[in-house]
């Protein structure tokens, strides 16, 4: 996001909600039903700030459903997808399937899926490719632990993923991208960084991205930042140049405070 002065952005705001393994389907409703209400009475623009949530894969038809015969105009989507198409492969989602449910997005390479379950760069790239051949919008995750920031290596690490995830891909198919920025020693921890770190791993993207597929796609190229978002510090990091939106993580899971989040233009005002 850019222009923070007059209220007209380069990119529109996206704002998600990753859930984790966290609300069962009825639960999903609840909360669903409860944010949409909340938005729609505080006059939230969805298409100036686009939102979106992440449920487990279980709720993903009742959202579907509600969100469909509600006509509520927030997107979603899935927390991970397969590299494979179809087959035997026990346990696995498919893109196809991801898309039949009327998914917008879906998470890549998060970094939970990258220290719980393994998965690399290359994964990352099967995955993208997976997604973007059903029309699903991919949310790329890279970012550094902590041990690579404390040696002063983060932003190399996160470009080195950045590339690793997109070998091969076309400069159409990047600059329908997002790439979400989360430091992994901010996640969950309380820990955030700060607006200038977060502005100056997203800058970095962007140049990189600039440098490989050209200006045009790095200018539609959306960058969120992720790690400890609260209501508090979220308009702080969105008005930062290269910032483009926030994936929430436990924020998400309070309606009210993730709508907060969402208004976030409302504290711009104000502070
Ligand atoms: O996907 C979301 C991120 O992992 C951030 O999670 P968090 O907001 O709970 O730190």
């Amino acid at each position: 996001m850019t222009s923070k002065t007059n209220g007209v952005y380069d990119r529109t705001p996206l704002i998600a909600g990753n859930w984790k393994m966290n609300l069962d389907h009825q639960q999903a409703v609840t909360l669903v039903q409860k944010l949409s209400w909340i938005l729609t009475d505080a006059d939230h623009d969805f298409e100036k700030v686009e939102v979106a949530v992440f449920p487990p894969f279980t709720d993903l038809r009742s959202v579907q459903t509600l969100v469909a015969g509600d006509r509520l105009p927030l997107m979603y989507g899935a927390q991970d997808v397969s590299a494979e198409e179809s087959g035997a492969f026990t346990g696995e989602i498919s893109a196809q399937f991801l898309s039949k449910l009327g998914c917008r997005y879906v998470l890549v390479g998060h970094s939970e899926r990258r220290t719980l379950h393994g998965e690399d760069d290359a994964m990352a790239n099967r995955k993208l490719t997976a997604a973007l051949r059903h029309g699903l919008a991919p949310i790329l995750c890279v970012g550094e632990g902590l041990d690579v920031r404390q040696a002063g290596r983060h932003v190399e690490h996160t470009l080195a993923q950045l590339r690793g995830a997109l070998e091969g891909l076309s400069t159409e198919q990047v600059t329908d991208m997002v790439v979400a920025y989360e430091p992994v020693w901010a996640i969950g921890t309380g820990e955030v960084a700060g607006p200038d770190d977060a502005q100056q791993m997203c800058a970095a993207l962007r140049a990189d991205v600039a440098s490989r597929y050209g200006e045009e796609a790095a200018a539609g190229l959306r960058l969120l930042y992720g790690g400890s978002v609260k209501s508090s510090n979220a308009a702080s990091i969105l008005r930062e140049k290269d910032v483009d939106g926030l994936l929430v993580g436990g924020a998400s899971l309070d309606e009210a405070e993730f709508a907060n989040i969402v208004r976030f233009e409302h504290h711009l005002l104000t502070d």
